[in-house]
């Protein structure tokens, strides 16, 4: 298959290979453009280096990788080298800095590795935050400069250095990072060791970076001394879609580069994802001229409002599935779409965060395995299971995750058999969480301990029974039982706005709760304006804002003035 580009998507590829920054509109098709840029450019640097695209998610890397093979599929041999590579930006430093190089300036001696901040041998390492010890984990890092600032908390105190620095230096004498820390590490890699940062811009003499409103102060400062020893950056991205505040990545790198003398600066503005009416939509929400390349056939609008009561999930569900059917979108396809985590888990029907410590892992684990996500209720059942071991098997999960003997092997074949048993392994997580769920976890994960201390030498915890309590966990089933077995009126993806970002969904159901929709309305100066953005963007051929019903009223004549319908 052949992919074509449109005019506008040709002309940004056919520029001078040059540093670039394209400011996009949401479904501009930027993953086609940066990819035939990324061609375009490789053809020009072959055998001089590499041409790297960086994104920040594991499914855009997918995304861009099948494309760019689908586009060497037809191209003459010399564009089909192999010195292209496409990564996240987290992996790109990991890979070619932190991995190699990261031992030099954290004086381990071993390869870096990847904690989360669980793993039971992280209990002896502290910082003192002025009342109280906290895991060293939990310090984060604000590139400040030529300096850090560490911070700690919810409201990201400042920790004196003093106080941090020692122990971020400790923890990192065992070689364990935290996804923080490892960008504070490779920006002192870059700084103090001159020869990694040479050595790493002559082998990428150019670096293309997708969705560049999210390059935070830490990604933006590495960026910043590769350009210095002589890499070319070209960015591409859409400031409006910046929803990483927490990352202090609010899209300013982005603006800026464009505004720099020797950059050339181009835009994308055509959407070829969304209807013609939720285009509109979006357009007047944040005062653009977007222009939408698809055509629609009739006069039905596509673009909604509806009242729902915070009670009666059900019925705004079934008001989106007759929504849907009446737009002739396959209700399967639909999507439901929060703003926070405890909201998306409400609308699943799930009971979030049930249980204490260990039970809450296991919990989770019951849960995910009943969406049919092994991955994460295997993850979790280990992460449950580490917490009832002695500590001395601390470095189990890391030893878990790549078994290097045919021990670790079984023992994580035997994890997988209990993870996957509802009969008599991790109980089902309909059965009721208080009673039937929690007296059939501590009678079988018991016995899992057993078994692990029989077969393979693992001593137990103390206090099994204390660790295995009956604490927060309601009187009713961990999942709601009609979202498994409704085979007849499909359950909906149910989904946070940030985990759709970068995807195209045939359509949408945002439930907002009241500040959400008041900062759709004022559009994308704050990040919920900008998440309730990103919602509207994702849909194709159906947008729906579930806005709750006491709220209507207030909210009515700047919905209808933003171009959407009631429903
Ligand atoms: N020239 C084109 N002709 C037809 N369809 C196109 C063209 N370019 C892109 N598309 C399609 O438009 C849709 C949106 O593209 P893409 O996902 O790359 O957008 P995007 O710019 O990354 O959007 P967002 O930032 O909102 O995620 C995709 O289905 C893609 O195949």
């Amino acid at each position: 298959m052949t992919v074509l580009l449109s005019d506008e998507q040709a002309g940004i590829v056919a520029l001078p290979l040059g540093p670039l920054a394209v400011s996009a509109c949401a479904g501009s098709g930027k993953t086609r453009t940066a990819v035939h840029r990324l061609a375009a450019m490789r053809r020009l640097y072959e055998g001089r280096g590499i041409v790297a695209l960086l994104s920040f998610s594991n499914v855009a890397v997918d995304t861009f990788s099948k494309e760019y093979g689908t586009l060497l599929r037809d191209m003459p041999v010399i564009g089909r080298s192999a010195t292209v590579e496409i990564d996240t930006m987290d992996g790109f430093i990991t890979t070619n800095i932190l991995r190699p190089h990261g031992h030099r300036v954290m004086k381990c001696p071993r390869a870096p590795f990847l904690v989360d901040g669980t793993e039971p041998f992280l209990n002896s390492f502290t910082v003192w935050d002025g009342s109280r010890p906290r895991p060293t984990t939990e310090i984060d890092f604000a590139c400040d400069g030529a300096n850090f600032k560490f911070l700690i908390g919810k409201n990201k105190a400042e920790l004196p250095a003093n106080w941090a620095a020692p122990a971020v230096a400790s923890l990192g004498k065992t070689g364990a990072y935290t996804h923080n820390a490892g960008r504070y590490w490779v920006l002192r890699v870059l700084r103090e060791k001159p020869f990694v940062l040479r050595a790493l811009a002559r082998r990428y003499p150019h670096i293309l970076v997708d969705e560049a409103q999210d390059i935070g102060p830490e990604h933006q400062a590495v960026l910043e001394l590769l350009i210095e020893a002589g890499s070319q950056l070209s960015l591409i991205g859409d400031p409006h879609q910046g929803i990483f505040d927490f990352a202090r990545a609010k899209g300013a790198f982005l603006k800026a580069y464009s505004d720099r003398a020797d950059i050339a600066a181009r835009s994308l503005t055509v959407n070829y994802r969304s209807l013609p009416g939720i285009v509109s939509v979006a357009n007047r929400l944040i005062g653009a001229r977007d222009t939408a390349a698809r055509v629609t056939t009739t006069e039905r609008p596509s673009a909604f409002y509806m009242p729902y009561k915070a009670a009666s999930r059900d019925a705004a569900l079934d008001s989106f599935r007759s929504l849907l059917v009446a737009a002739g979108v396959d209700p399967a396809k639909g999507v439901v779409l929060c703003r926070s985590n405890d909201l998306t888990a409400e609308w699943r029907g799930e009971m979030y965060a049930q249980g204490v410590g260990v039970v809450r892992c296991l919990a989770e684990a019951a849960i995910s395995r009943e969406r049919r996500d092994f991955l994460r209720a295997y993850q979790q059942t280990c992460l449950g299971l580490m917490g009832l071991l002695a500590p001395k098997h601390g470095s189990l999960a890391i030893d878990l995750a790549r078994p290097a003997d045919e021990t670790m092997r079984l023992l994580r074949q035997r994890i997988w058999a209990f993870v996957r048993d509802p009969v008599s392994g991790l109980p089902a997580a309909t059965l009721v969480a208080d009673t039937g769920w929690h007296s059939a976890l501590k009678a079988r994960v018991t016995g899992l301990i057993a078994v692990l201390g029989a077969e393979f030498g693992l001593q137990a915890a103390e206090n099994l029974g204390q660790r295995l309590a009956k604490k927060q966990l309601a009187n009713a089933p961990l999942l709601a039982a009609p979202i498994l077995t409704a085979a007849a009126e499909p359950s909906f993806r149910t989904s946070t706005v940030h985990r759709v970002k970068g995807e195209s969904l045939d359509a949408v159901l945002y439930v907002a709760k009241k500040s959400h929709v008041r900062a759709l309305l004022d559009g994308t100066d704050t990040e919920d304006g900008r998440i309730g953005y990103v919602a509207l963007t994702r849909a194709k051929d159906l947008f729906v804002l579930a806005v709750p019903d006491t709220a209507l009223h207030a909210f009515e004549p700047e919905l209808q003035a933003s171009g959407l319908v009631r429903a």
